[in-house]
């Protein structure tokens, strides 16, 4: 995609920016793989296998036919949880640690968890894409249950669109982690009084916290301990069942070939995921921009333009990259430079793949801003010079959007920390010569069922607005109370929104001129 586009920068940051300089939150809680955060270590539980046992919970209620259910994260409803085909924790301790964001909704950052948790304990690379829409209320029953016969095993797979060896296969994939646990299941497991495994987890194989076909090579060389082929119940040996539904032909080829165990598992679990109610329209698969402009952001300095940002080179290291020079085209027709500063790494996939992130200035590498920029010329968009390459998207370049801006004038009218008011004067830059018809601040809450809402409160063009430098001219809001928020402006019909958000906070404010605070 040609960036900026706000969702997808998005949904690619949290899937590639993972550790490290930053980094999102998300894959922290997957690292290491055996990490499970709700008990003590040693509990026999990770994270990983939660998430991808939650993501599967969501997706066996769907009805191809009807096209409902599906990935849509309704499982984080208390009514799913609580069916007996979902006991246990793992949609209660997954969706705990979940805030969604205005472009990540629950049912993204479940996939995204997923996907991670495959990807960086051992397995395949999934195609992810985003877009997946939160349900508002529970979907009807439907997930399998162990003590069900092949036959009703085979019907919920098809209702959910998978045929008998993708059955087959996907049962082998999700249970390549994790176990079953004697508490949520006495029946299936007895105490096990291991050490090390304090919840009597009985392992689906002998490498539970990664990914590897040892849960096929074990059942086909007769040395499993899969609670669910060799259980002490036949009747809840439901793995026995399956994996042995086609003669043992599917488990045999994945006992032999752990690459072709890896690349069927990459398919399905993309099915899996993408499995989603019908009108939903996902994105085209999120692969990584080569060189990623982020927390692009401009403010006005009175007379002079302060431009703050980074860039993300995608699989290279400071060496590889070198010197990085950015230009960037002017309303003029002129050209800006400036030489910009390594400033840090960042990981994805544990580590395994590095990326190198540059500041926006050679002089203070904490703000990352190029100061003194003259407003009239302004900024158009950018373009990157490195090992003698010019990089520009193909020649569009990386626009960016200088038609209104948070203004340093911005100061606190009153703050009484007794009661924990702050109300400030927010002012806002907007360049005349562009076409801006609205500007608003945009506040963030969440509606009835944890969505994120976005709340637009209008800023209106003062009868005599102050203008500090011919090419921009202030408007003003009152605003109050500590909370952040982001500015957004129709320009040329489109919306947009700054990325960082100022938070009404002495800390960042002045006081206004005459104020005593
Ligand atoms: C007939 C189909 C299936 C049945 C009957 C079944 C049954 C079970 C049971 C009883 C558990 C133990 C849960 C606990 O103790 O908390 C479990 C765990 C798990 N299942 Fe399945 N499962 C099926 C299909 C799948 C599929 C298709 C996936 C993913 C693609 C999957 C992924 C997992 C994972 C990762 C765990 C481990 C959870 C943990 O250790 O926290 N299962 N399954």
């Amino acid at each position: 995609y040609i960036w900026p586009s706000p969702q997808l920068d998005a949904l690619e940051a949290a899937r590639f920016d993972q550790l490290g300089l930053d980094g999102e939150q998300l894959a922290g809680r997957l690292n290491p793989c055996d990490s499970f955060v709700f008990a003590l270590d040693g509990s026999g539980r990770t994270n990983a296998a939660d998430w991808i046992r939650t993501a599967w919970s969501d997706v066996a209620t769907y009805d191809a036919s009807a096209g409902t259910g599906g990935l849509d994260a309704s499982i984080r409803f208390g009514e799913e949880q609580q069916r007996p085909e979902n006991a246990g924790t793992s949609a209660s301790d997954t969706f705990a640690v979940v805030t969604p964001t205005r472009y990540i909704g629950y049912a993204d950052t479940l996939a995204l968890m997923t996907t991670m948790a495959i990807e960086n304990c051992g397995g395949p690379v999934i195609p992810f894409r985003g877009g997946r829409v939160d349900a508002t209320e529970a979907n009807a029953p439907g997930v399998p249950q162990p003590q069900q016969d092949l036959s009703s095993h085979t019907a919920a797979f098809a209702r959910a669109g998978f045929s008998q060896t993708d059955m087959i296969g996907l049962v082998a994939c999700g249970h390549t982690f994790g176990g079953v646990q004697h508490s949520v299941y006495p029946n299936i497991v007895n105490v096990l009084n291991e050490p090390n495994d304090a919840d009597d987890v009985a392992d689906f194989d002998s490498t539970f916290v990664t990914f590897d076909n040892n849960v096929a090579s074990e059942y086909i060389s007769g040395t499993t301990k899969n609670p669910l082929v060799v259980g002490f119940n036949d009747t809840t040996n439901s793995d026995k069942r399956i994996f042995g539904s086609d003669g043992n032909v599917t488990m045999k080829s994945f006992a032999q070939s752990p690459s072709l165990f890896a690349s069927t598992c990459s398919s399905l679990f993309a099915r899996m995921l993408d499995t989603v109610p019908s009108g939903v329209e996902l994105t085209d698969v999120i692969t990584p921009l080569p060189i990623k402009p982020a927390f692009v952001e401009f403010s006005l300095n009175n007379k002079s333009l302060e431009m703050a940002g980074q860039v993300r080179f995608w699989n290279q290291t400071q060496s590889q990259v070198g010197t990085v020079i950015m230009l960037w085209d002017d309303h003029l027709g002129g050209t800006g430079i400036e030489t910009l500063k390594f400033f840090g790494t960042g990981t994805y996939k544990a580590g395994q793949v590095s990326s190198a992130w540059y500041g926006f200035n050679t002089s203070s590498p904490n703000t990352n801003k190029i100061l003194n920029l003259d407003p009239v010329a302004g900024v158009e968009r950018l373009r990157f010079l490195v090992n003698d390459q010019v990089q520009d998207q193909g020649g569009v370049g990386f626009a960016v959007q200088d038609a209104y801006m948070f203004s340093d004038t911005s100061c606190i009218t009153l703050n009484e920390p007794q009661i924990g008011l702050v109300v400030g004067r927010l002012d806002v830059a907007v360049r005349t010569s562009a076409n801006l018809t609205r500007l608003y601040i945009e506040t963030s809450g969440s509606d009835a069922f944890g969505r994120v809402t976005v709340t637009e409160t209008d800023i209106t063009r003062p009868a005599q607005p102050v203008v500090p430098n011919p090419a921009y001219e202030l408007w003003s809001l009152t605003v109050n109370s500590t909370f952040g928020f982001t500015i957004g402006a129709v320009v040329d019909g489109e919306k947009f929104s700054t990325t960082l958000g100022r938070s009404v906070n002495t800390n960042q404010w002045p006081a206004c001129p005459g104020v005593l605070i």
